[in-house]
């Protein structure tokens, strides 16, 4: 096969680009990157080889090995790892597929397009982009690689200038050589950083990768003076120079230590090492059980909601170890799909080595395990929650919509994850100096009259601020939890009451109000219904399929109309969400409410005394019903005709 060219992919071109005029300083970094992945590399061949021993080509001693060369200037990263063919060479290296690196890509254009005042330098400690970091130390990069069992070698290579090159070459041992030519500024005795020095190069590995459970190797030259017969150094004799391969890093799990000896930066460094994480975590949970069943966990939650937390594309799960040695990775058995977020590890002994993910489901020891480590964080959570309300709110930000999901999903699931959550959840009010509400403080401040917890969902406070249905509850000084996520809604759905009180939305049915005032309105509110039942039902006719009902309000106070769904279906935003969801199907039932003592009322009442057919009263029917959807934000079917309407009525 002869030489070719490539293009990178535009979205790679941007990142290269941005690589190679680097604003972050802390390019060092991109030697754990290029560590990492050899690491992750030797897994897969290692995974492999479980069911296909011939791969191996009789080399199992799995090693990383680095090979500075001051003359060349140049830095070769070294794997027997499971290798690349020429087509993930193209896959893997030439485009990027990773949606967190493209999200990086968007908001780093966005931040520039704004002037904003997030620099790319946080932006690159947020995300991490792998491999291409090697571009901001090098000026050109060669990989060479061989795909375990295949035989044919192949050589990449980039200037990171717009295209790489692919051609056929030979390597004799499997795996990944990684050759950066570096640029000016980083070799030589007189650079800042110089990546040729090997002593510079132990200190890196020491910070960045000491965990690194495969061996990272690299040739030291060693000086010394020649040795009289007696073993003592000869005086004044040219030294000898000598080689002398060290393993540099120290492999020891850093989980299988004593706690008390761990400082949290081993954690954090392990923690970036190991996730391929740029930031520190928010939380790192590390215990040891002894008993019936022995395990090891290192658990963490990390400081943001990754951006595919929720895509089929996120691989959640923990890794899996026996004794140390690595099992597999993103095992999803042993948490609920409610803890996705959370990283972490599992080291027992009761795992065995090559143990297949079936029969993995149905160990006993996994179930006992993951229960275990769910209780554990839950009582973390709930911890958290009690002595740490700000960072619990930080973690809320991140990870509370996992919980609440976790609470719909158990609608299905029928376990008892409510029981589990509902105390942890949290949520906005109306009364916004409070800040977020648990469902418990939220109780605690109900007045003994108030027999519900009230919500309301809306896409922002404004939005439900301005609700007709907020009118009376803001009158009546209750407080009304505040939907804000899509989840919510479908969350609390799931929940049904929390301490006996029921749930109840201000924009579905009655508002079940009980203290002696609402009594009084609602028996007013009755026979205003009856003595205006022939308006009521002709309205209702008019509407025709657009309402389920026509009601006379006792809930608005100075709004004319609102919208309310049943109590019984969907409301208007789960409407909204099964139509997002391609759902269309789900619809509320509209039920209309109208205030008896807005003026418009009495307009209405002597409309309607030209009889039921009356084109004006029509218009008036619509007109109100189109006011209720907006209200709502929801557009009428025909704005055009609306809008005629209205002009019409205007000019009279
Ligand atoms: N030494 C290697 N051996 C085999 N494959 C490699 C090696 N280095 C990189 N790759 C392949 O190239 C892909 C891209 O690497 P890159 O470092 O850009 O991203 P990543 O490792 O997937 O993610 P990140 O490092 O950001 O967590 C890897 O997923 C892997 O498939």
């Amino acid at each position: 096969m002869p030489r070719e060219t490539h293009e990178f992919q535009a979205e790679t071109k941007q990142l290269l680009d941005l690589m190679i005029h680097s604003i972050y300083t802390n390019r060092e970094i991109f030697l754990r990157e290029l560590v990492s992945n050899a690491s992750d590399a030797i897994d897969k061949i290692h995974f492999e080889s479980l069911t296909n021993k011939d791969l191996l080509e009789n080399d199992d001693s799995y090693e990383i090995f680095l090979i500075p060369d001051a003359d060349t200037h140049t830095l070769s990263i070294s794997d027997n790892g499971i290798g690349m063919t020429r087509d993930e060479l193209i896959e893997n290296i030439g485009t990027i597929a990773k949606s967190g690196t493209k999200a990086f890509l968007q908001r780093m254009m966005d931040a520039k397009k704004d002037d904003d005042a997030i620099s790319g330098k946080e932006l690159i400690g947020q995300f991490g982009v792998g491999f291409y970091s090697a571009f901001m130390v090098a000026e050109k990069i060669t990989v060479i690689t061989r795909k375990a069992g295949e035989k044919q070698a192949f050589k990449w290579e980039s200037a990171g200038d717009g295209s790489y090159t692919i051609e056929e070459c030979d390597k004799e041992k499997r795996g990944t050589t990684i050759t950066l030519t570096l640029s000016a500024d980083f070799y030589g005795d007189k650079a800042e950083e110089n990546f040729t020095d090997t002593y510079k190069l132990e200190g890196l590995i020491k910070k960045y990768s000491d965990y690194v459970r495969y061996p990272i190797k690299m040739n030291f030259v060693i000086e010394e003076a020649p040795k009289d017969d007696e073993g003592k150094d000869i005086e004044g004799a040219e030294k000898i120079k000598r080689d002398e391969i060290r393993t540099l890093n120290s492999m020891q799990p850093l989980w299988s230590k004593n706690k008390s000896d761990i400082k949290a930066e081993e954690y954090n460094e392990f923690y970036k090492n190991l996730f391929h994480e740029w930031e520190e975590p928010m939380e790192v949970l590390h215990n040891k059980a002894e008993g019936t069943i022995e395990y090891t966990s290192l658990l963490f939650f990390p400081a943001h909601a990754p951006f595919n937390l929720y895509h089929t594309d996120y691989q959640p799960g923990l890794q899996l170890y026996s004794r140390h040695v690595f099992i597999m990775d993103n095992c999803k058995d042993l948490l609920p799909e409610y803890l996705r977020f959370v990283k972490g590890l599992v080291d027992s002994p009761d795992f065995s080595l090559n143990i297949s993910r079936e029969l993995l489901q149905q160990s006993r020891e996994l179930k006992i395990i993951g229960r275990n480590l769910e209780n554990s964080i839950l009582k973390t959570l709930q911890r958290m929650l009690k002595n740490n309300r700000e960072k619990y709110e930080k973690f809320w930000a991140e990870f509370g919509k996992s919980l609440k999901i976790g609470v719909y999903g158990s609608m299905y699931s029928g376990n008892d994850t409510i029981n589990k959550l509902k105390d942890l959840l949290l949520f906005a009010t109306s009364n916004e100096d409070k800040g977020l509400a648990s469902l418990k403080e939220y109780i605690e401040r109900m007045p003994e009259s108030q027999k519900k917890i009230y919500y309301a969902a809306g896409k922002d406070r404004k939005a439900i601020d301005s609700l007709p249905q907020m009118e009376l509850l803001r009158e009546k000084n209750i407080e009304v939890l505040y939907l804000l996520d899509n989840v919510d809604e479908f969350a609390i759905e799931a929940l049904r009451e929390y301490e006996g009180k029921q749930f109840h939305s201000i924009s579905r049915g009655d508002l079940g109000l009980d203290d002696v005032e609402s009594q009084q309105t609602k028996k007013e509110t009755e026979d205003i219904a009856k003595n205006n039942e022939g308006l009521i039902k002709d309205i209702k006719e008019s509407l025709g399929e657009k309402v389920a009902d026509v009601k006379i309000s006792n809930r608005l106070k100075s709004s004319a109309v609102c919208l309310v769904a049943d109590e019984q279906g969907p409301s208007f935003t789960m409407e909204q969400a099964f139509a997002d969801a391609n759902n269309p199907m789900f619809k509320a039932k509209r039920i209309l409410e109208i205030n008896p003592h807005h003026e418009l009322f009495g307009r209405l009442q002597s409309v309607h005394e030209q009889g039921k057919d009356n084109a004006q009263f029509k218009d008036y029917c619509e007109l109100l019903y189109t006011q209720a959807l907006l209200i709502e934000g929801m557009l009428p079917e025909n704005p055009a005709e609306i809008a005629n309407k209205i002009a019409s009525l205007m000019s009279k």
